[in-house]
């Protein structure tokens, strides 16, 4: 029995009180009931019955078991079946106070409540548990170096700080316990699981001996050693110890580095460090600010990832727009590391002061992406965020030296701020390496100003930079193609249908683009799926699930295609950490360098390889122009500088692919007829909706509704019209003529596509070579530009 899902409607209880009151027999022997607040019954979050169920009741939604719902004069009171134990025995005596939220909540770091893979510390198990050999090892390892971790000191010579004992020092390090299951809570569960995640048998002879520089504990080696990464990346081996010497950190690092774990080890850690202190409720330890709400997703899920192995973990939730409030109110009462987008965060912690109370103690504030989350519509709640975290809570004495903020000297909180990115503005790099003047007191709009608002608890908070040459991921190829503007979408089509990819990202700069050209491939019969931020949180979701379900082709297929695409905006450029994406294609050109950065940094991450291609049409040509020679500009000039290295050698940037020109025409025939298919439906759909517009609109008006007359309205000449026309041209074409062209391309989609050339058939052609040099038949020139 389940009922009250987080759409209840007002008023509805007592009717469904009926319905539920009454407990099972099970229930009537084996439970106690009380009378609890609807905060404090047991929800639990509603499961997916499939993946793409459409059913309503999940991402957010939570149900509740063995709840009576009782009338008490006015008002409606809930009557839990609470499982009986000892200190909840007694029976029913009537209505009281609600009893405090612990009575009736699940444990705190419960796993079924967190959905953590670890096991409640009431339910270990009774055996002592044993360590797999890669614990062993790791453990042996930091052992090891025990002596040198207590002598530890900081480059200032005091002793190190942060974590300030090392978890390992202080905690059994058999209490790590192996993690049985996945995280059941949908909306963290929407990226799946690191690749190459092993069983704990798989752990053996897992060589982690270079983390040990580190000085991790050994639950945190421990749980590396199952993620299966054998070391740490370069932004992980500079800002990891950094971070954990109590230091405020910005670091820039390529994209799929690894910057989620650089800042997610040291706040684990230090959990670990005062989880195993203190008995009492906790505080919150950290707050992640991401800029986008399936990025927030994936770093929880990350985190859990790392933590799931660990007997006690914290309790990690985001916080995201798009998903229930209620639950994520209660899950910021437990939490330990919370991350979220800055809008939702906002409106949840300014409606409570108990909340922001909790909050102003935290030890770690993490902008992710920060260039993007503090430039943008972030910045005003971002900026609320941090201000309410070091004002003074309402009743408390302010503190003498309230105007800290502003003047440069240390500020009243204790946390550190941790700031990540792939891309800074260059002055402020500038500034930051110390190669200028250092000033957080810049113009209001640049990234200098807006740093200065995270009030940093140093004075210079450690610049860390692994990537001052490239901001391009090692091993990313990064090609051009030429076209046509009115070509675009064939030669997207060619590429999708040329190159074998398991997954492909398409970036546009528009959401009708988007839906356009999401329509147009399925109707080429690819799996292709829309993101943009005009979509329903649930159906974000979804796409992101249905684009990570997509099966790679069978092998020896000889129309290799894209086993699953995303067509999408920038909501998608910034963190997606989604495996086996291993081509990127910019539909149009990015509007800046450093989103053609982050939308290419989609792939090629982790070390794996990817490739980048730009669509671009004559009119684009300068901007693209400008945006590859700042990508690539610092990258040039070190290779001229070494002209002799490797890098100058294999030649810096952008490529040009050459696909040749006459396999592409053999495809034209389908992409019109795709096109034409695609454009009378979107014209047809959005003519209906503004139809039935105007319907009401006259209708609220009291007028008589004239579809002629209007048609005739809109027959004018300005801005605009050159679509309107072609969309009433679109809506007049009839059913019939579109069943026809789509049994003409059917027909074509049947056929293997004859190049012409004897018994030659269309097949696919190796971009990556083409990338490497070797030359098809030129594609056309586009004036002016020189790559
Ligand atoms: N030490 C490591 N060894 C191997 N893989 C790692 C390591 N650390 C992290 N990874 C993996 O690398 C991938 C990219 O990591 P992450 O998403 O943190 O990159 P990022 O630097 O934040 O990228 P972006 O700039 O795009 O946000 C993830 O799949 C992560 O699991």
């Amino acid at each position: 029995m389940g009922f009250g899902n987080k759409r209840k409607r007002p008023g509805g209880d007592a009717k469904r009180s009926k319905k539920h009151t009454a407990p099972s027999k099970r229930q009537k022997t084996n439970v106690g009931k009380r009378v609890v607040g609807v905060d404090s019954l047991p929800w639990k979050t509603v499961d997916v019955p499939e993946m793409f169920d459409d059913a309503e009741g999940f991402y957010g939604l939570e149900e509740v078991q063995g709840v009576e719902v009782v009338r008490d004069g006015g008002t409606v009171k809930f009557v839990a079946a609470v499982p009986e134990s000892p200190q909840e025995s007694e029976e029913f005596e009537g209505f009281d106070d609600p009893p405090a939220e612990s009575e009736s909540q699940p444990e705190k770091h419960s796993p079924a409540e967190q959905g953590e893979a670890s096991a409640p510390e009431e339910a270990a198990d009774p055996e002592p548990k044993k360590l797999t050999k890669a614990e062993r090892k790791a453990a042996k390892a930091q052992a090891k170096k025990s002596d040198d971790i207590k002598e530890q000191t900081t480059k200032d010579g005091k002793p190190a700080k942060a974590a300030d004992a090392k978890p390992s020092e202080k905690k059994d390090t058999k209490a790590t316990k192996p993690s049985p299951k996945d995280d059941p809570e949908l909306e963290t569960n929407v990226f799946t699981k690191v690749p190459g995640l092993a069983d704990d048998d798989d752990d053996d002879d897992f060589d982690m001996s270079e983390w040990v520089p580190l000085n991790l504990s050994p639950e945190i080696m421990s749980c590396i050693a199952r993620l299966k990464f054998s070391k740490p990346t370069p932004i992980q081996a500079r800002a990891i110890p950094e971070a954990m010497s109590g230091h405020d950190v910005i670091g820039k690092a390529a994209t799929g580095s690894g910057k989620t774990l650089a800042f997610g080890i040291p706040i684990v850690e230090k959990w670990l460090a005062s989880a195993s202190d203190k008995q009492e409720k906790r505080h919150p330890i950290a707050l992640i600010l991401s800029p986008t709400r399936e990025l927030a997703h994936q770093i929880t899920d990350h985190l859990k990832q790392l933590c799931s192995r660990l007997t006690n973990s914290p309790y990690i939730c985001s916080v995201t727009g798009g998903l229930a409030v209620q639950k994520q109110q209660r899950q910021l009462e437990k939490a330990d590391i919370v991350v979220g987008t800055p809008g939702r965060l906002w409106e949840v912690l300014s409606t409570s002061n108990a909340l922001l109370e909790a909050f102003r103690g935290i030890g770690f504030l993490v902008v992710d992406e920060a260039d993007r989350l503090l430039k943008d519509g972030h910045f005003k709640e971002a900026e609320e965020i941090m201000l309410a975290l070091d004002r003074t809570a309402p009743g408390e004495e302010a503190d003498e030296d309230e105007d800290d903020d502003d003047d440069g000297e240390t500020p009243r909180h204790n946390r550190q701020t941790l700031v990540f990115s792939a891309t800074f503005n260059k002055a402020l790099q500038q500034k930051l390496a110390g190669k200028a003047r250092y000033n957080l007191m810049g113009d209001a709009e640049s990234l200098e100003y807006l740093l200065k608002k995270l009030n940093f608890r140093e004075q210079r908070p450690k610049f860390i930079d692994t990537n001052p040459v490239s901001q391009m991921a090692e091993n990313l190829k990064e090609g051009l193609i030429q076209c046509g503007d009115l070509e675009k979408d064939l030669y997207l089509y060619a590429v999708l249908l040329l190159q074998p990819t398991r997954r492909a990202l398409v970036f546009t700069n528009s959401i009708n683009t988007v839906r356009r050209l999401t329509s147009f491939l399925q109707t080429l019969n690819l799996p292709a799926f829309a993101l943009h931020s005009d979509m329903e949180q649930k159906a974000r979701l979804r796409s992101l699930e249905r684009f990570k379900a997509g099966n790679p082709p069978p092998k020896g297929q000889q129309h290799a295609t894209a086993s699953s695409i995303l067509v999408a905006t920038d909501v998608a450029a910034r963190g997606l950490d989604i495996p086996s994406i291993d081509l990127v294609i910019h539909y149009h050109v990015p509007r800046s360098a450093d989103d053609y950065v982050h939308r290419s940094g989609r792939t090629a991450r982790a070390n794996n390889a990817g490739i980048s291609i730009l669509l671009c049409g004559p009119k684009e040509a300068v901007p693209t122009q400008r945006l590859i020679s700042k990508v690539h500009a610092t990258a040039a000039a070190a290779a001229a500088a070494a002209s002799r290295s490797k890098l100058a050698a294999s030649g810096v940037g952008v490529h040009t692919v050459d696909i040749d020109r006459r396999l592409v025409a053999h495809l034209r025939p389908r992409v019109s007829l795709a096109q034409k298919i695609t454009e009378t439906t979107i014209a047809k759909e959005r003519g209906s909706k503004e139809d039935e517009w105007m319907r009401k609109a006259a209708d609220e008006l009291g007028v008589d509704y004239d579809e002629d007359e209007l048609a005739q309205v809109g027959t004018w000449k300005g801005r605009g019209s050159g679509r309107k026309a072609r969309e009433r041209e679109a809506m007049a074409v009839s059913k019939g003529e579109v069943k026809q062209w789509r049994g003409q391309l059917k027909e074509l989609l049947s056929k293997r596509v004859n190049t012409g050339v004897s018994e030659k058939y269309l097949v696919g052609v190796d971009v990556e070579a083409l990338l490497n040099g070797a030359r098809g038949e030129f594609l056309g020139q586009v004036e002016g530009l020189d790559i």
